[in-house]
């Protein structure tokens, strides 16, 4: 088997040293896979994806992501580049005042001239059914497209993994269907954190569940061929 893109060994993390969030905590991801992330509210399934990306240290433990290990600010800079984290609270990913410049601001911050940054915000929104929400004014959207919008922010930058904290909030029943046969289509790994589960039992190639600050195989792995059914 290929190396994982993602590597966590025995991660300890708390916010306040009384009640610590993470123990132990152990985690690979590989290519192709579409891993299920499930637990409690308040289990610590989005500090885990805070870490993997550097946005929290932890006190303990390894992460090793795209074959290095990564410990310091620069090493993480990298790792966010190639690793696309979807916020849970979409007004936390999107600043800029209309859509196309939210969505452009990815690809410029990564060295594309602002024609190209342009190309891909609007390749990207098409792929997301939003062709003409270029010139919207992003704080007046609504909810289900704010967060649309802010998953568009995340794909222009093309990781290499997608790290979805709840995808599916705010959306109706017909765009989260047109966003499972999207997340589908991709190529990209990913983890997805959601308490939707006819959405997991669709989409998932396996599930991890966080419990006591550890995860755990949640022992209802499913194949691929089942997840794509
Ligand atoms: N910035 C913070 N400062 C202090 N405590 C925090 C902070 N962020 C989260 N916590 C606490 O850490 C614990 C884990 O939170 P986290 O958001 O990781 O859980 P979660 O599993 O993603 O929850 P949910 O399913 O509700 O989104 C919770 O008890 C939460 O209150």
């Amino acid at each position: 088997m290929s190396a994982p893109l993602f590597r966590l060994e025995g991660i300890g993390f708390a916010y306040d040293a009384e009640r610590p969030v993470l123990r132990d905590a152990g985690f690979e991801l590989f290519a192709g896979e579409r891993v299920a992330l499930v637990g409690p509210n308040g289990s610590g399934k989005t500090t885990l994806f805070l870490i993997m990306v550097g946005l929290r240290r932890p006190s303990a433990g390894i992460v090793e992501a795209f074959g290095r290990s990564r410990r310091t600010e620069k090493d993480f800079h990298e790792v966010r580049a190639r690793a696309g984290l979807l916020f849970q609270d979409a007004d936390d990913q999107l600043f800029c005042p209309t859509v196309l410049e939210d969505v452009s601001f990815g690809p410029l911050n990564l060295g594309k001239t602002s024609a190209e940054a342009r190309e891909i915000a609007q390749e990207t929104l098409a792929l997301l059914g939003l062709a003409g929400f270029g010139d919207r004014v992003t704080h007046k959207l609504s909810g289900g497209q704010k967060r649309l919008v802010a998953l568009a922010t995340v794909l222009a930058m093309r990781p290499d993994v997608l790290l979805l904290d709840e995808p599916t909030n705010a959306l109706d029943h017909a765009t989260e269907e047109r966003l499972t046969d999207i997340l589908q289509a991709l190529p990209q790994a990913m983890v997805i954190i959601s308490h939707d589960d006819g959405f997991l039992k669709r989409l998932a190639t396996r599930r991890v569940r966080m419990e006591n600050g550890a995860l755990v195989d949640d022992g209802k792995t499913l194949t691929p061929a089942m997840a794509r059914r």
